[in-house]
């Protein structure tokens, strides 16, 4: 069995340790490994030419995203150990355990899939893996621009800034078909994992294993200031705030002001109002995990009627 080995030296927690004692256990578990070097996004095209029958992604969310990329429609499974900072990814799928236990495990792999969200925006057609929105995240995202660093400082200072420039607007937004009745909202997410961005778990039951977005909505109150919103958030306690909605849906209509929509740590922007379609894409990519992980627990589906799934609502009301 081939497997190329991509180990991002720039990601969060990269240095911990070496690349050539990542292919070294990799060899141990019985691959013929070999790791191809990277030091930027754009050496990663020649990297994956000939990727063989499995590609290991160690580093953070961006690297996994930057690899799935590259390998869509090609077949090729994928297994990550989780090297980043937030690592959102590998915290969905329970890949904990240092990269000795995870590289181990793929002795004996276990085969999984995961969902993609799939996008179409007037920049064309795209995905993600943990989330994509529009609202204070996206509008914070576009000011602090990850690939400048990370800097606790300098995400405080883009949240302030995001704040003192962000429009209200009321957006038009369909779930499954069902229109919402044009909330003015401060932030609009569409999950396929729990948490997105630096960890911020906005949608603790969302899994990218069930075949379903989770889609969270907080619609503007006077009543609440926005620093309740982002203590909460910072939290993991926003679904107890008044007027925020999570819903599960499989497909999402937004007509868009063309003001920053994120997918994953990417942002997008349009000079025009335009329409994105998202929808959930169950099982599009092949996971190879290390045997005995246990994936944290699904919830039961929203209720199905006349073979049309209702928008599960669950309003939070002061
Ligand atoms: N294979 C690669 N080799 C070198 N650099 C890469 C590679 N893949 C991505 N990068 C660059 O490294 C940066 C950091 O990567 P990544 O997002 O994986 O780490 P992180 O920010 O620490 O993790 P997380 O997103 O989980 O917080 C990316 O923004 C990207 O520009």
């Amino acid at each position: 069995m081939k497997a190329t080995l991509i180990h991002n030296p720039n990601a969060g927690g990269a240095g911990a340790i070496s690349s050539a004692e990542l292919e070294a256990l990799l060899i141990g578990a019985g691959y013929a490994a070999r790791h191809v070097p990277t030091e930027s996004l754009e050496d990663l095209d020649r990297a994956l030419s000939d990727p063989g029958d499995l590609v290991v992604v160690a580093g953070g969310d961006g690297t996994v995203r930057a690899t799935v990329a590259r390998l869509a429609g090609r077949g090729v499974p994928l297994a990550i150990v989780p090297m980043g900072t937030a690592n959102n990814i590998g915290g969905a799928l329970g890949l904990v355990g240092d990269p000795a236990e995870l590289l181990g495990g793929l002795a004996e792999p276990e085969r999984k899939t995961y969902d993609l969200g799939w996008v179409r925006g007037p920049w064309g057609e795209d995905f993600f893996l943990e989330g994509a929105g529009w609202g204070l995240f996206a509008a914070t995202m576009a000011v602090y621009d990850p690939e400048a660093g990370k800097s606790p400082f300098r995400a405080l200072t883009s949240f302030v800034q995001a704040v003192s420039i962000f429009q209200l607007c009321p957006l038009r937004i369909s779930l499954d078909g069902e229109e919402l009745d044009e909330p003015v909202v401060l932030l609009l997410e569409v999950m396929n994992t729990p948490a997105l961005g630096p960890r911020l778990r906005l949608a603790p039951e969302a899994s990218p294993c069930d075949g379903w977005l989770d889609v969270v909505l907080i619609r503007e109150d006077g009543r609440v200031g926005l620093t309740r919103y982002l203590t909460g958030l910072l939290q993991n306690r926003l679904e107890e705030l008044p007027n925020v909605t999570v819903h599960r849906c499989k497909r999402l209509q937004l007509e868009w002001d063309g003001s920053p929509f994120h997918l994953d740590a990417e942002i997008r922007t349009a000079e025009h109002p335009a329409l994105i379609e998202l929808e959930v894409r169950p099982a599009a990519l092949e996971l190879w995990l290390p045997a005995g992980i246990q994936l944290p627990e699904e919830t039961p589906p929203p209720a199905v009627q006349d073979g049309k799934t209702q928008p599960g609502a669950t309003p939070q009301t002061p």
